[in-house]
């Protein structure tokens, strides 16, 4: 078989971690193995509590591995300094602190911290950097906007940019969309994924949103309880339903034809005649009302939509649905 190289950012080896309180070691991740590949966005998903944080925590340094290492640039990350580090790898975390008062510019402005000290002094280059984050991020019209004044959305790119001007090699964010709508999300991982691939940088997002996922990741880490770290294309690891480890339970599966997550069928008793598209919703509204025998076939028609149940005919599936309960 044919084999493709690309180049590693970041890898874990036998990664073991966990916390110790009063002397009792609760261990949460095992010999977990994974590579980050610069020029790729990588969405890592897993269930609550299963420890995304954690290996975070330990690829920015914070706790160290029980067993085996992370390696950056052949280094492991315990051997970097905290200095050395913010060089390296930027981090967008879920709830960031910042005075409201600070301008756009000024948030952006302390990606460069590592290489300013806390001065904060900016010389040319710096500031060349800044604008640079400011444009790649589409926020420049924002610079002088305060942190108050602007909408989440707005603010996380702000996020965005102040990372990207740390010019480091790896950015990770810890759900970045987690408090936006659905067409701020879809921008949001759009626009790290164009970065990512414009910049050949290694970009690490946890996420909860599969869907958005989905669309714009190069790469899935899918972290379950137990078990290695599965690591793939998202469409491969569709095809290969090793996405339905997301699900523990079997109430649950991954559709391939409508690319999602779909609660299990119920055994169904009706027919339902129809176009296809139309046929889809009226099985749903029904099984959700808890509708699983029918005595007689259902029709849909579209242009006018219409349906016909027996003798009568409903405009509205909450009419038909009323009229079956
Ligand atoms: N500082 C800590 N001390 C002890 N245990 C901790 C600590 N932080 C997290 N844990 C435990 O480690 C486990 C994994 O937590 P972690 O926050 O890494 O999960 P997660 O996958 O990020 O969850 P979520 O999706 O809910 O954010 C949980 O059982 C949690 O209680």
């Amino acid at each position: 078989m044919m084999q493709y190289s690309q180049s590693t950012a970041l890898s874990g080896n036998s990664l073991s971690l966990g916390y110790t309180h009063q002397k009792v070691k609760k261990e949460i991740l095992s010999e977990l193995d994974f590579t980050l590949f610069s020029g790729e966005l990588t969405c890592l998903l897993g269930p609550n509590g299963v420890g995304k944080s954690t290996l975070i925590k330990a690829i920015l340094g914070q706790i160290h591995p029980w067993k085996g290492s992370i390696q950056l640039d052949q280094r492991s990350i315990i051997d970097y300094s905290v200095e050395e580090l913010a060089k390296q790898i930027a981090v967008v975390l879920t709830d960031p602190v910042f005075p409201g008062n600070m301008t756009v510019g000024q948030l952006v402005a302390l990606g460069r911290t590592p290489y300013t000290g806390w001065s904060g002094k900016l010389n040319p280059a710096d500031r060349d950097i800044v604008e640079k984050a400011l444009s790649d991020t589409k926020i420049t019209y924002l610079r002088e906007e305060r942190l108050s004044e602007i909408s989440d959305g707005q603010r996380q790119k702000a996020m965005i940019a102040r990372a990207l001007a740390q010019d480091g090699q790896v950015m990770i964010l810890d759900e970045p969309t987690a408090h936006l709508d659905l067409v701020n999300r879809f921008e949001i991982m759009s626009l790290l994924r164009e970065i990512a691939h414009s910049q050949q940088k290694a970009i690490l997002v946890v996420t909860h949103d599969l869907d958005i996922a989905i669309e714009t990741a190069d790469r899935f880490w899918l972290l379950n309880c137990g078990t290695p770290l599965i690591s793939g294309k998202p469409e491969d690891l569709i095809l290969s339903s090793q996405i339905n480890q997301l699900l523990p339970s079997n109430r649950y599966r991954f559709s391939l034809t409508r690319g999602r997550m779909e609660a299990e069928e119920p055994n169904i008793n009706f027919e339902i005649k129809g176009p296809q598209e139309l046929v889809f919703w009226v099985k749903k509204a029904l099984i959700k009302a808890g509708i699983q025998n029918l005595d007689s076939e259902v029709s849909v028609s579209k242009e006018p939509f219409l349906i016909r149940y027996k003798d009568k005919e409903f405009c509205t599936l909450q009419e038909l649905v009323i009229f079956l309960k």
